[in-house]
This record gives C-alpha cells, sequence and structure tokens, in this order.
C-alpha cells in the first residue's frame, strides 16, 4: 500500500491493533489488512521482587499500555497525518499462567503472581499425580492450589481467576474470556472439547481442601474461545483506558486474549502439526505442535495448546536474557564513565558481535543465569553467578559466547527429553524474540546449543505483539482454517533466513554444557548460602 491508500485504511478503520505485554516490555503493533506493520509503540518495564514474589503492579500494567499507545498513536499521526478513531480489530497477548484473583467487586485480592515464582512445588506434586497430566509451578491452577494449601485468606473471596491478557481484555471489552492456548496455561484443555477438562475440573472441585469453599472452579475461570472467534468489542470506558486523549471511540471487535506462546506461534508460522518454533527473550520456551499424544507424562515438558486448539509440547526455562541485560548494563556504565552513552541496540550489537572471536567451547568459562529458580534443572531459586578457573581464556569475546551459551543451556538440556525419550524433533525451528535483534549471533549460537538449524523470519524482534495483531485480524476475516489463513494470506512471501549448526560450534556447546552440568551444584550452594534481598511490598 502507498501513504495514501494507507492513510484511508486508518481513516476508514481497516486495521488490526496487537497489544502484548512481555517481560521487559509493552508493545504496541497496528497493521493494515494485508499484514503489514504500519506504526508501533512500546514501554519498558521489569518484574520486581517484593515479599518473596515476582510481581507488576497492576497500575504499571495501565501506565506503561497508555504509553505504548500514545506513541504508536503518534507513529501513525506523523507517517500518515491521521488520527487513530476508529480500529476494526484489537486483540491483547501477554506473558502466560500466573496468578491474578479478584473479588466479586472487582478488587485485586494479592499482588499479581508472575509465571517467574517457583512458590508451588507441593501443589504441582499434588494435580500432576491427581490428573496424570504435567501441571507446572508457573500455571494458575498451581497457585490456585497452592493459596488453598497454604490457606490463604483471600481465597475464600476469589470470584474471578484470569491471566495478565485475559484480565486487560475484561478491562478494555468487560467480557470474561480466554483464547484456548492462554487458557491451556490456566487450567488443562480437552482437545476434543475446546474446553477446560471437564473429568480435571471434577477431581479439582472433589479434592478435600477444595471442597470447602463456597465457588466452583468453573465458575471463576474465563470462558474459552479459538481464534477468530469475536470475544467482545471496545467498550466506551476500555477506549479511554488506551487513549486518554479520548479520540480513539468504542466498538472494535476483539480477539480472544492469548499467551505469548500463541501469538509466538502465529508470528513465527507455525501452528501446524509438526511445526516448531522457540520464543527467547526473558524466558525461553520451544514449542512444537504434536501430531501424535506423548508416550508419558513428563514433568520437564509441558501441554499447551495452539491458539486454534491442537496440543503442543513445551520445553520451558525460566531464565534466559535477564543476566545478558544485567551485564550487557555493567558495560553500559563503564562507557558512561568514558562519557560515551550507548543506545540499547548498539551496545547488545557491539557486546555479541565479539562473541564471533570467542574460542567455540567460550575458553572454558561458565555461567548461570538464574535470576529466578530454574525448572529444568531444579533449581529452587536463582543467584546469577559466573565462574572460571585461573588458566582458563577469560576475555570480552569467551565471556559473552559464555552468556549466550548460558542462556541456552537450560532449553539445550530439556529439548534433550524431547528429542532422546520422546523422538520429537523436526527439520527446522523458527525463532522470535528481542535477543535477535542483532543479526546472526544469538541465531547461530542457538542453532548450535540445539545442533537444529533455526530459521529467523524478518519480523522476529517484533514477532508477539504482531502475532496478536495478526489474530485480531483473522476474527475480521476467518473463512480459513488458522493454519491455511497463514500459509495462503499472511505468509506469501516470508523474508527469512535460516543458519545451520556449525560442527565446530556445535562441539564447543556440548563442552561448555558439560561444564556447567558438572557445576550445577555450585549453584545449589549459592542458593543455599546467599539469602535473596527483600524489598519493600508492591503497593
Ligand atoms: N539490539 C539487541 N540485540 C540483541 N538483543 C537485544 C537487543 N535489544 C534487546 N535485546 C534482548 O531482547 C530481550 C527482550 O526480548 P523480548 O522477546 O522482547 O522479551 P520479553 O518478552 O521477555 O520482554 C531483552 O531483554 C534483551 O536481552
Ligand atoms: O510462561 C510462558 C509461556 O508458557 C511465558 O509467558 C513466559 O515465559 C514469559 O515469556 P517472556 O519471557 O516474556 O517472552
Amino acid at each position: 500500500m502507498n501513504l495514501i491508500e494507507t492513510s484511508r485504511a486508518i481513516k476508514d478503520g481497516h486495521i488490526s491493533l496487537g497489544i502484548e505485554l512481555g517481560s521487559t516490555q509493552i508493545k504496541s503493533v497496528l497493521i493494515t489488512d494485508d499484514f503489514n506493520t504500519i506504526a508501533s509503540g512500546y514501554y519498558v518495564w521489569e518484574n520486581q521482587y517484593k515479599d518473596g514474589v515476582w510481581t507488576y503492579p497492576l497500575q504499571q500494567v495501565w501506565d506503561g499500555i497508555r504509553e505504548s499507545y500514545k506513541q504508536l498513536a503518534a507513529d501513525v499521526y506523523s507517517k500518515y497525518h491521521q488520527p487513530l478513531i476508529n480500529i476494526g480489530s484489537i486483540g491483547v497477548s501477554a506473558m502466560m499462567h500466573g496468578y491474578l484473583v479478584f473479588s466479586n467487586s472487582g478488587d485485586l485480592l494479592t499482588p499479581f503472581r508472575t509465571w517467574r515464582n517457583n512458590l508451588t512445588e507441593a501443589a504441582t506434586d499434588a494435580l500432576t499425580d491427581l490428573f496424570d497430566f504435567n501441571i507446572p509451578q508457573r500455571w494458575c491452577i498451581a497457585h490456585l492450589y497452592q493459596a488453598i494449601l497454604n490457606k490463604e485468606a483471600h481465597v475464600d473471596s476469589i470470584d474471578f481467576m484470569t491471566t495478565l491478557a485475559g484480565y486487560v481484555h475484561w478491562r478494555l471489552s468487560g467480557e470474561k474470556f480466554l483464547g484456548i492456548g492462554d487458557a491451556s496455561g490456566a487450567f488443562p484443555i480437552d482437545e476434543q472439547t475446546g474446553d477446560y477438562d471437564a473429568v480435571f475440573l471434577g477431581m479439582f472441585s472433589q479434592l478435600e481442601q477444595v471442597k470447602t469453599y463456597t465457588w466452583n472452579i468453573r465458575s471463576i475461570l474465563p470462558k474459552v474461545l479459538k481464534a477468530g472467534q469475536p470475544a467482545g468489542y471496545l467498550t466506551e470506558e476500555g477506549a479511554r483506558l488506551l487513549d486518554e486523549k479520548g479520540t480513539l471511540t468504542a466498538g472494535s471487535v476483539m480477539a480472544p486474549p492469548e499467551g505469548d506462546a500463541g501469538t509466538g506461534m502465529v508470528a513465527t508460522n507455525s501452528v501446524r502439526k509438526k511445526t516448531g518454533n522457540i520464543s527467547v527473550g526473558t524466558s525461553a520456551f520451544s514449542m512444537v505442535v504434536l501430531d501424535k499424544p506423548l508416550k508419558k507424562v513428563h514433568r520437564d515438558i509441558d501441554i499447551v495448546m495452539t491458539p486454534d486448539g491442537s496440543p503442543v509440547a513445551m520445553v520451558h526455562t525460566n531464565n534466559c536474557s535477564s543476566d545478558i541485560n544485567a551485564w550487557a548494563d555493567i558495560f553500559k556504565q563503564f562507557a558512561g564513565r568514558l562519557g560515551i552513552e550507548l543506545q540499547a541496540d548498539k551496545l547488545y550489537e557491539a557486546l555479541f558481535l565479539v562473541a564471533a572471536k570467542a574460542r567455540p567451547d567460550a575458553g572454558s568459562l561458565v555461567n548461570y543465569s538464574y535470576l529466578s529458580g530454574e525448572n529444568i534443572t531444579k533449581m529452587p531459586s536463582g543467584r546469577p553467578l559466573f565462574v572460571r578457573t585461573a588458566n582458563c581464556e577469560f576475555n570480552l569475546a569467551n565471556f559473552i559466547l559464555a552468556q549466550l551459551y548460558a542462556a541456552f543451556a537450560p532449553l539445550k538440556i530439556g529439548m534433550d527429553i524431547l528429542t532422546n525419550e520422546e523422538q520429537i524433533r523436526t527439520e527446522v525451528l523458527i525463532a522470535q524474540g528481542g535477543l535477535f535483534k542483532t543479526p546472526i549471533i544469538a541465531q547461530q549460537t542457538l542453532a548450535n546449543a540445539l545442533n537444529t538449524p533455526i530459521t529467523v523470519m524478518k519480523t522476529a524482534s517484533q514477532g508477539g505483539p504482531w502475532g496478536m495483531a495478526v489474530l485480531a485480524a483473522y476474527v475480521k476475516k476467518n473463512d480459513l482454517r488458522l493454519e491455511d489463513f497463514l500459509d495462503q494470506k499472511v505468509f506469501e512471501n516470508p523474508e527469512t533466513l535460516t543458519l545451520n549448526p556449525e560442527p565446530m560450534g556445535v562441539a564447543g556447546c556440548k563442552q561448555f554444557i558439560d561444564l556447567y552440568r558438572a557445576g550445577l551444584s555450585i549453584e545449589h550452594h549459592a542458593v543455599d548460602m546467599l539469602t535473596e534481598k527483600q524489598q519493600n511490598p508492591v503497593s
């Protein structure tokens, strides 16, 4: 579309908005009906560790959404000279799972517990045994049951439990829905009915500790919808939450709110059976759409759903890029001392590119990027740790490569279970996430770590919110199955780059992983010996 055509599309509302609340950024992306991004906005935020809980204040959710929307609207006006009055369809996605519970008057009952918390081991052991289905620590039902086991007073007053995307959607539209992908990280889904598993709901309700409450699990969970189904309309109040200037009008059709896993699958065109993709950011997770059930229950493989309701095997690690960011900030501060003010992209590029000069084994340096606990390596909480012997090759190139290897190490260990025990392997994995903003380096390192070709699309670094915008557009025109819609309408001619594993890199990464495994008890010891500093309670 040329400028005039795009400007007309904006005026006529032939546009879709995707908003994704990721762990480090709230991003908004606006697309035209040909799925091209025409404007974007973002807001930077960070989880806080307060009172032993990883959290974000809900006020910041709205400050961030408004700021990111404001930037996007300004971007539209400056490029196309049009105010944003009427947006055809809107979709919200976010980091999944966690614990957000509300009373019947809509009050938040306890500060938001994010996916990053490892507080629910007892609940997950009990529920996994009960259902004979893996319940990971970060899932909503695990948080709820743990709160019950802890006898937390607020549980009595629960009227509604949802995810972050479900919460934002509810406030924008007044509707309590979840897309099936996001719902599958709240409570297990039955593929046949496309709804929460009725047998498991019954089993949960019959638990002694659960029976004592007046609420029923079914009634506090949001209703489940599949991609393409309308999930309400933007209300007047919702429009004011997005756009405080009052320009935006109500009435946009809303897509089912999704999780960032689902939007990652859409953004990489990986909803078809046997396709695989990876998301790398604060956390890392690989997803393969299953063509048959797994042979057995694995505590390290989560079963979630595509946005149109097919089961997916997910390997999820809580830690990926946070330690890289912490070190990048140290280098930024040092550059600042020399009078050099570095923008983030320049900083990451300068650091990542030097890794190309590293020894393939990263000079025998070892790093544990555990800002929080790690399920895959059974680490109860996190103490980021860099360790080396006196005679190893300690230089910047090896240091940065060790950081990258460490970011992918838990994922590599988890993926080995998928490939070795379940023989699930895809020809290629399509990756997306902020680490690919600097081309090649993270992509090649991931290919070497997983010993699998990795494809990255041109849109990789803004994948999630763009994927959500595409799901919002799909609500307006859903005459094809989602996988066909993506193949035929969205990804007719994708711009991609595939990198194959390099034999020396594969061998070098294996050496790193051997050292990493050997030293895991050092990390355990650090967890035991160093107490986490507490911050003030969340307001
Ligand atoms: N220019 C860049 N080059 C490489 N990595 C980057 C760059 N900018 C940001 N990153 C990394 O990308 C991460 C954000 O990725 P993203 O997929 O948006 O994650 P999240 O959903 O966890 O916020 C940052 O935390 C940082 O580690
Ligand atoms: O838990 C999941 C997916 O299962 C994610 O929502 C969570 O790891 C957050 O992802 P990001 O690191 O914000 O991309």
